[in-house]
């Protein structure tokens, strides 16, 4: 399959229509999920000619990781409902494509067996800040122990997203035989909590409690962007959830250059939605992203193909990003700046 519409196009046919509507779906009226997408095709490329610039490379280093192409495999949950072999295919697939996988904290699989999947894949793993801490450092010290190389904490969520579709079709838990691995404490499965008395010193205190780099995954505001600087993180990653959390939050890209000027190159600035196309990727790199993660495609290819099919649409994306930086006259992802992006 050439992209990765028809991906979703079969990833649909596939799986039970309530299980398609959870992982495409997103909050409220779904402004946000929708605008993550248009706000790309809102932008235009503005190529150089005769640069004489060689094969593009599309490998960078992120956090001491280094990765074949720009492009993370973004926490997402519950991958056992796409593929019976759930985040371990995946893990694989990232492998493959000598990429991050991000490990959700909502996953099917235990990070432990997730890290077992494949043989030299980085792992990342995803955490919601449960208000009790000690919960908090037991899973912590899990995703260590497991190689985790980074720590992404979610601070989009201090509540669950309003998804009209899952409410429409009554879901709102995994079938038998499947739970959220990472959550088991003795002999029961915690819930994910939510919390609003999540803040600032919560992160301290996770920063006191590991030596992983943190990431802050879900930073939408200039100013929340410069706190994160003062509280020592090693990263920012740039995302409204893939729409899922609130709606009408402006579309990801769009945030961008407010979170990278505020940063002014301190750290590193991830970025996640609607990313769908290797033209895609070079558009929010030009715009002062170091990396960017995708999402509902992981799943996509997953849920038509297995970790076969998840393995394509992340070479597909790589295969298209040299395309376009060719295109560009860039020798390399670092080479790419806003002067080769503008409205259309
Ligand atoms: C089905 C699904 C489950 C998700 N689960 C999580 C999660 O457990 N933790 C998290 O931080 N983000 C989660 N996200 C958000 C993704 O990490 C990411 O921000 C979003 O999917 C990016 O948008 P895209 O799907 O358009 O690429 C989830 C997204 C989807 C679609
Ligand atoms: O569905 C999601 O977007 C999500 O983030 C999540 C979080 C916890 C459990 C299940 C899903």
């Amino acid at each position: 399959m050439p992209t990765i519409g028809e991906y979703e196009a079969a990833a649909r046919d596939r799986l039970a229509p309530a299980h398609y509507d959870y992982f495409a779906g997103g909050a409220g009226e779904e402004i946000t999920l929708r605008a993550n997408e248009t706000a790309f095709a809102r932008l235009a490329l503005l190529p150089r000619v005769l640069r004489g610039a060689g094969s593009p490379r599309t490998g960078i280093t992120l956090l001491g990781s280094s990765l074949a192409m720009p492009v993370l495999v973004a926490p997402t949950a519950f991958h056992r409902l796409a593929d019976p072999e759930g985040e371990r295919a995946t893990a694989r697939a990232a492998a493959t494509a000598g990429t991050v996988m991000i490990v959700s904290m909502a996953s099917t699989m235990a990070v432990e067996d997730v890290a077992s999947a494949a043989s030299g894949v980085t792992l990342w793993f995803q955490l919601y800040l449960q208000p009790d801490m000690d919960f908090t450092e037991a899973i912590v010290r899990r995703a260590e122990a497991a190689g985790c190389a980074a720590l992404v904490v979610t601070v989009d969520s201090p509540a669950r997203g309003r998804r009209d579709r899952d409410a429409r079709n009554g879901f709102d838990d995994l079938p038998d035989g499947m739970c959220c691995e990472n959550l088991r404490d003795g002999d029961r499965v915690r819930p994910i909590v939510m919390s609003p008395e999540v803040g600032w010193e919560h992160v301290d205190r996770l920063r006191r409690m590991t030596r992983l780099p943190i990431v802050l995954k879900g930073v939408t505001h200039p100013a929340d962007a410069c706190l994160a600087l003062d509280h020592g993180v090693s990263a920012l990653y740039v995302s409204n959830h893939g729409g899922r959390q609130l709606d009408t939050v402006p579309a990801a890209v769009d945030l961008l250059p407010a979170i990278t000027a505020a940063v002014g190159g301190a750290v590193p600035v991830l970025v996640d939605g609607g990313i769908r196309r290797g033209t895609d990727v070079v558009k929010a790199l030009a715009l002062g992203a170091s990396a960017v993660a995708v999402g509902r495609p992981v799943i996509w290819g997953l849920a038509a193909d297995g970790e076969r099919g998840a393995a394509r649409v992340l070479g597909l994306l790589r295969d298209e990003i040299e395309h376009a930086l060719a295109l560009c006259g860039v020798a390399s992802v670092r080479d790419l700046g806003p002067d080769l992006v503008r409205p259309c």
